[in-house]
């Protein structure tokens, strides 16, 4: 166990951790040298076309020191907040954490963030500032930075460039000097932490622990501390970086295991797992990620229902923050509702739901859930609009609403202050105002998740020239004064585009609601009428006059061919058609988009991935 460390690679997005991770494998001989252009860690689609890490991912390396052997277990976790659950269980696993800095970016919302999650599971801290090959590297103000926000010493400080590999040798005599080996013994009874599981088609559920005490080898019968199933070991290994079986995994080392589990919902993440019928205490787990925003989520085509529930389903399996529920919309028919933790986290999924699955799915606006106490002593927590308490109905039944609400940390450089401020200080609650150095501030603010989901980031971007970084953790509900804006076209609501407001914003944005609508829904031959309400109140109102039938219509000549091309264009087109009452309109117009105004001027996704490619 002397000669084994366990750490993980943190830092704000796009700071190099895949980069470094990666070099780190090549200088180890794990992995062959790759192109300047390869990711070897990042290998889901997504993360390799958005340039961003979703999953955090364990890799095994051998390193000789000093004429010994040593297994690093190194862990490079995701930067964005949504994946902020991963780093936590990432951190779980080890005992030290290199803190990944861009020496031309400085201290961002993000390091900030995983600085105190490693400072709180009591980890040694390696600080290492990276890019220094850019020509705006700044290491002498990044370190002044680190000394003034964390403490951490100058000295201990590393200088590299992940990219052209300078420096970067220096890192792994640092892991060995520096970071403690992990504590426990072979001789103890076998005890493992689950810090990530995932579905293979062939093996079934597979499971990455952390082993605390003993070992576990093939054919042992290991059972779960929260379910008190049992399972029968079929293989054990070291991801080296792809699952590579060995004969034993010890106390200490980081590996994955093969039970015989079928169903993925069986593998609690946090979860203990030991040897039947020698019971251990359970290891300190963690809480479940919880969805902070829900979605409706229906086929373009109903005929696709089942293939895209398997699809979803299969998804889940591997993504355990989503959840998933069934859900009908009388606008878009069957679909489901589901969970996510944050809108990165929903563009994601779409993402792989189109590349793995190729399934297309329509999104509606995102909602957060609202805590509703009701007169007669109950409680329930709602985040579908249409399941909302009618505002007619409001004060006889509801006794109180809850919305919650994030602590925002915003990181940009002071001469915005002003702007971010005159932002943020109508609505929210300023709660820490520090200045990192003479040139950046660092703000705390209390912020409503539904307006933050709201393209808060966006704003904030603008307000700062894109310099401002954000991150956000859950801070708690709040009384709020809102209620159920519904959308009906011809007197008929359609429940997929119903949203839950402030009651101060009720009639702007159903001006703003009938007035999209409006250029989105074709001219038909009768009038329509949209209109957005509250209870019975209608608060705003437009119509679209009937068109005059042209009888000559597709009745003009051309050969059979083109006639069955445009038929067969037709019915494309009318798959994507939903009736509403006699009126028909384009499912698109229910479809969330990131940055579609129709709905709730969302954009936060967008605003995300510009962020994520903005190099400033
Ligand atoms: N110039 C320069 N660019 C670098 C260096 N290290 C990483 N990059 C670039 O920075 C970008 C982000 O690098 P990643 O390794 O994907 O960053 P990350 O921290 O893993 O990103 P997330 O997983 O999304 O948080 C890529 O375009 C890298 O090529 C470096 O030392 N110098």
């Amino acid at each position: 166990m002397s000669r084994i460390r366990n750490i993980s690679v943190i830092a704000h997005i796009d700071h190099g951790k895949s980069t470094l991770s990666d070099r780190l494998l090549e200088l180890t001989n794990t992995i062959a040298t790759l192109g300047v252009h390869k990711q070897f860690l990042d290998k889901l689609k997504v993360e390799q076309e958005r340039g961003i890490t979703v999953k955090a991912v364990t890799c095994s390396m051998r390193y000789k020191h000093k004429g010994e052997e040593y297994m690093i277990n190194l862990i490079d976790t995701p930067g964005h907040v949504d994946f902020r659950a991963e780093v936590i269980h990432s951190l779980k696993a080890g005992n030290g954490c290199l803190l990944l800095i861009d020496a031309a970016q400085g201290i961002q919302a993000q390091t900030v963030a995983n600085f105190y999650l490693a400072f709180a599971e009591n980890l040694k801290i390696i600080p290492v500032l990276n890019k220094i090959d850019l020509p705006a590297a700044e290491p002498g103000k990044v370190l002044e930075q680190l000394e003034q926000t964390f403490e951490l010493d100058p000295v201990d400080a590393l200088a590299i460039s992940a990219k052209t590999g300078l420096g970067v040798g220096a890192i792994l005599p640092a892991i060995i000097e520096r970071v403690p080996p992990p504590t426990g013994s072979v001789d103890e009874n076998f005890k493992c932490l689950l810090i990530d599981s995932w579905y293979d088609n062939y093996k079934g559920v597979i499971l990455l622990v952390r082993v605390f005490g003993g070992t576990v080898q093939r054919g042992d019968r290991i059972s779960s501390v929260h379910t008190g199933h049992k399972y029968e070991v079929s293989e054990v290994g070291l991801m080296h970086p792809d699952q590579s079986p060995v004969n034993r995994l010890c106390a200490g080392m980081v590996g994955y295991v093969v039970p015989s589990m079928k169903r993925s919902s069986e593998s609690k993440i946090g979860d203990t797992f030991y040897h039947v019928g020698k019971p251990v205490q359970a290891l300190p787990g963690f809480e479940d990620a919880k969805p902070m925003i829900y979605v409706g989520a229906f086929p373009l085509d109903t005929k696709e229902f089942k293939r895209l529930e398997d699809s979803i389903n299969n998804l889940s399996l591997n993504d355990r923050s989503i959840t998933v529920h069934r859900d009908t919309s009388t606008a878009l028919g069957q679909g489901w509702r589901l969970g996510f933790l944050g809108s990165l986290h929903l563009s994601v999924f779409q993402d792989r739901l189109k590349d793995e699955y190729g399934a297309e799915v329509i999104i509606t606006t995102p909602t957060v859930p609202y805590q509703i106490e009701y007169r007669d002593g109950t409680f329930g927590t709602i985040s579908n609009p249409s399941e909302f308490p009618d505002v007619v109905t409001h004060s006889s039944k509801v006794l109180d609403i809850r919305e919650p609400v994030v602590e925002a940390t915003m990181i940009f450089p002071s001469d915005y202050l002003g702007s971010v401020i005159e932002l943020c200080e109508a609505c929210f609650l300023l709660k820490e105002q520090t200045f990192l150095s003479s040139s950046r501030v660092l703000l705390k603010y209390i912020i409503p998740l539904a307006q933050l989901v709201e393209d808060f980031f966006g704003k904030l971007k603008s307000s700062t020239k894109g310099y401002a970084t954000l991150d956000y953790e859950e801070a708690g509900y709040i009384p709020a004064d809102v209620l159920r804006l519904s959308l009906l076209i011809n007197g008929k609501s359609v429940d997929a585009l119903a949203s839950i407001v402030h009651r101060s914003q009720a009639e702007r944005r159903g001006r703003e609601w009938v007035k999209k609508m409006r250029g989105l829904v074709d001219r038909q031959l009768y009038e329509v009428v949209i209109q957005a309400a509250v209870g019975n109140k209608v608060v705003a109102r437009e119509s679209i006059s009937a068109k005059r039938k042209d009888v000559t219509a597709k009745c003009y000549g051309g050969d059979v061919s083109r006639k069955m091309k445009l038929l067969n264009k037709q019915k494309e087109g009318k798959k994507r058609m939903r009736s509403i009452g006699n009126v028909q309109i384009s499912q698109e117009v229910c479809t969330w988009k990131p940055g579609f105004l129709l709905i709730s001027s969302l954009s936060m996704t967008s605003s995300l991935k510009r962020g994520i490619s903005d190099p400033n």
